[in-house]
C-alpha cells in the first residue's frame, strides 16, 4: 500500500478521474491530501494494480478545472477571469455558466440568471464526459442553482472543490442575496476543500459580525471552518487601512498570515475570482492546498502590478491582464515581496548526487519540494558545471516564482546574479557576506552559516538577513562537519536577533525536537536528504512542513 502510494504519486497525477479509477483514485486523493470523505463516492482501495496505474500514464490527461461561474461581460472577473487564470497557469478550464451578467468598470448593470435546469444540463454534459479534476464555484445566484450543483457532484465527484462565496461584487452590486447563506452554510461548505470569502462575504456567512483587522479574520476564518469546509481563506483585500495585502489561512490547526504588498491600483476587479481559480488549477496540477494558496497569492500580486498602469473604461474597477506572462518575461523579473523570516519553516537545500540517484533533475526534484511544502529553495550544487548549473538554476528560479517560493543559491555570487535568483547562502569559508552584499544590493537575500556566537555577531554587522545554523545533527551531506548539537544551536539563537533556520542531519524523526526548542527567532529547518534522498519528495515535504509547522506553534505558546 505505502508503495504504491509512493509509485502512484511519482506519476504525477495522470489518473485524475476517480469515477474511472476508484482504487487509484482514492489513492490519488489521499496523496493530494483531500479527506477521502471529501472525494465523494470513492470505493476503498484493497488492490492497486500497480502496472494499470503505469498505462494510464500514457493517457497524457491534463488537468482540468471546472468553474461553475456567472459571467462578466467586461471580463474582469467570472468565468472569463476563470478561463484566462487557468490558461495562464496552463490548465484546462470548461464553464458552467449560472449568470449572464450586463458589467463593466462602473458597475453591474444588470443580471439574468440561467434558469436551473439548464445549469444542470452544463454540469452533466460537462462531469459526465470530460475528466474533470476540481471544481471552482464563484456567483450562484439562486438556491435551486446550489442544489442542482450539490446533487450533480455526488452523482460525478472530483477531486476537489473551491468555493468562492461571491455575493457582492467589488462596485458593491448584489449577485447573490442572503437567501443562498444557508444551503452555503449546510450544503456546499460542509463539501468544499477550501472556501475563499473576501470580508463581507466571512461577515455575511457569520450573521452580519465587523470584520475589521487581522484577529477579526483570524476569528472568521476559525468559525467558517465550523461550518465544514476543510479549508478557509479571509482574503482581507479590502481592510481597512492594510499596508499590505494580507489573507488568513485555517486548515483548521493552524492559522497562516499571508502577506504581499498591497499595489497601488484601481484595476483590482475581479482579484477574488481570479485568486480561488488560481487555487483550484493548481490543485489540479498536484499541488497542496497551502502551497496553491500561496501560489494563487504570489499569482494576483504578480498580475496586479504587471496591470496597475493599464487603462480599461471609465470606472472606478478597472480589469487586470491575467496573460501578462505570455507578453513580457514578466516571470523572470524580481520577485515583488520582501524577505519574510516565516518563509524559513521548511527550507529546502538540494543536492546534485541525490537527484542523479533517484534520476531527477533539479527542477523536479524543486517543484515536488515546494508542492509539498517548501516555503524557501537553496540550490546547492557542487558538482555540476557552471553551465549546466546556470541552466538549472534558470527553470528552477521560474518554478519557485511561479509559486512566490524565494530561491537561493549556494556559495555562486556569480550564478545568483547571472540568473537574477533572489538571493545567497553562504558559509564561512565562501565569499563574505558584506562582499555578496555590495554585489547583490540591497534587495537580495544574503544567508550566511554560523555555527559560534562570533559568526553570528558577524553575519549581523556585515547585512545578513537570516542565520542557517548547524550541523545540528551529523550528517553525510557534508565531510567534515562539526555539530554543534541543539545547546549550540540555542546558543547560535540567543546570540542574534537575525532570524534562525536549523539544518544539518534533520529529518522526520527530530525535526520535532529542533522545533520544540521554541525560541523566537528560530523560525525553521533545512532539510536535504530528508526531502531529496527519498523516493516520494512531495509527501515527505508534506509531513515535515506539518510536524515543524505545528510543533513550533505548540512550542510558541507554552514558552
Ligand atoms: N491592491 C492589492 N494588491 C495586492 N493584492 C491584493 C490587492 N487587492 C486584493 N488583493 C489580494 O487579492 C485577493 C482577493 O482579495 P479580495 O479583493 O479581498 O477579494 P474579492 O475580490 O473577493 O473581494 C487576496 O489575496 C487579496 O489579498
Ligand atoms: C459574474 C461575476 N462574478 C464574480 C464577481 C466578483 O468579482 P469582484 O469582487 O472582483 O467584483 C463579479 N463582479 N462578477
Ligand atoms: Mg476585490
Amino acid at each position: 500500500m505505502e508503495m504504491s502510494a509512493v509509485l502512484y504519486q511519482e506519476l504525477n497525477f495522470v489518473c485524475i478521474n476517480p469515477r474511472q479509477q476508484q482504487g487509484p483514485g482514492q489513492m490519488q486523493a489521499l496523496v493530494l491530501g483531500f479527506q477521502p470523505s471529501r472525494v465523494l463516492n470513492l470505493k476503498a482501495m484493497h488492490d492497486t494494480n500497480v502496472s494499470a496505474v503505469i498505462s494510464e500514464s500514457s493517457k497524457q490527461r491534463v488537468p482540468h478545472v471546472l468553474s461553475v461561474a456567472g459571467s462578466d461581460s467586461g471580463a474582469g472577473a467570472g468565468i472569463q477571469a476563470d478561463l484566462k487564470t487557468c490558461a495562464a497557469r496552463g490548465v484546462y478550464c470548461s464553464t458552467v455558466v449560472t449568470a449572464v451578467t450586463a458589467q463593466n468598470t462602473v458597475g453591474v448593470q444588470g443580471v439574468n440568471i440561467v434558469p436551473e435546469r439548464f445549469v444542470s444540463e452544463q454540469l452533466k454534459s460537462v462531469l459526465s464526459d470530460m475528466h474533470v479534476t476540481v471544481v471552482k464555484t464563484g456567483m450562484l445566484p439562486t438556491v435551486g442553482i446550489v442544489e442542482v450543483l450539490y446533487d450533480s457532484l455526488k452523482q460525478f465527484p472530483v477531486q476537489a472543490l473551491v468555493v468562492d462565496p461571491v455575493m457582492v461584487s467589488t462596485s458593491g452590486d448584489v449577485l447573490a442575496g442572503p437567501s443562498i447563506l444557508d444551503i452555503f452554510r449546510e450544503q456546499l461548505l460542509p463539501m468544499a476543500d477550501i472556501v475563499t470569502p473576501n470580508l463581507k462575504e466571512a461577515s455575511a456567512l457569520l450573521g452580519g459580525i465587523k470584520l475589521q483587522t487581522v484577529s477579526d479574520m483570524r476569528s472568521a476564518a476559525k468559525s467558517i471552518h465550523e461550518m465544514g469546509p476543510r479549508n478557509v481563506l479571509v482574503k482581507g483585500g479590502d481592510l481597512p487601512a492594510a499596508s499590505d495585502a494580507v489573507d488568513i489561512f485555517f486548515d483548521g490547526l493552524e492559522f497562516f498570515e499571508l502577506r504581499s504588498l498591497r499595489i497601488q491600483t484601481q484595476n483590482s476587479h475581479g482579484t477574488g475570482c481570479t485568486l480561488a481559480s488560481c487555487i483550484a488549477a493548481e490543485l489540479a496540477k498536484g499541488s497542496q492546498m497551502l502551497p496553491a494558496v500561496r501560489a494563487a497569492k504570489h499569482y494576483v500580486e504578480t498580475a496586479l502590478d504587471y496591470s496597475k498602469d493599464i487603462h480599461i473604461g471609465n470606472g472606478l474597477q478597472g480589469p487586470f491582464d491575467h496573460l501578462c506572462k505570455l507578453k513580457t518575461n514578466v516571470q523572470n523579473s524580481s520577485r515583488l515581496q520582501r524577505f519574510d523570516p516565516d518563509d524559513l519553516l521548511l527550507y529546502a537545500v538540494t543536492d546534485s548526487k541525490m537527484n542523479s540517484k533517484w534520476g531527477r533533475s533539479i527542477t523536479d526534484a524543486v517543484k515536488a519540494a515546494i508542492e509539498g511544502g517548501a516555503t524557501i529553495v537553496q540550490l546547492r550544487e557542487k558538482d555540476t558545471e557552471t553551465s549546466n548549473f546556470l541552466e538549472e538554476a534558470r527553470k528552477c528560479l521560474e518554478v519557485c516564482r511561479s509559486h512566490g517560493v524565494p530561491m537561493l543559491i549556494n556559495d555562486r555570487v556569480d550564478i545568483a546574479l547571472a540568473c537574477d535568483a533572489d538571493g545567497v547562502h553562504v558559509g564561512q569559508s565562501d565569499m563574505p557576506a558584506h562582499v555578496a552584499r555590495s554585489l547583490l544590493g540591497p534587495k537580495k537575500i544574503i544567508g550566511v552559516s554560523c555555527k559560534t556566537r562570533e559568526h553570528a555577531h558577524q553575519a549581523w554587522v556585515d547585512g545578513a538577513d537570516y542565520i542557517g545554523s548547524g550541523g545540528v545533527y551529523s550528517t553525510n551531506t557534508k565531510a567534515n562537519n562539526s555539530t554543534i548539537g541543539l545547546d549550540g544551536l540555542k546558543t547560535v539563537c540567543l546570540a542574534s536577533k537575525l532570524p534562525v533556520v536549523a539544518i544539518g542531519g534533520i529529518g522526520l524523526s527530530n525535526a520535532g525536537s529542533v522545533a520544540e526548542i521554541g525560541l523566537e527567532n528560530l523560525k525553521g529547518v533545512a532539510v536535504v536528504s530528508a526531502l531529496f534522498d527519498r523516493e516520494c519528495i512531495r509527501s515527505e515535504a508534506r509531513k515535515l512542513h506539518t510536524l515543524v509547522s505545528q510543533t513550533m506553534k505548540t512550542s510558541a505558546v507554552t514558552c
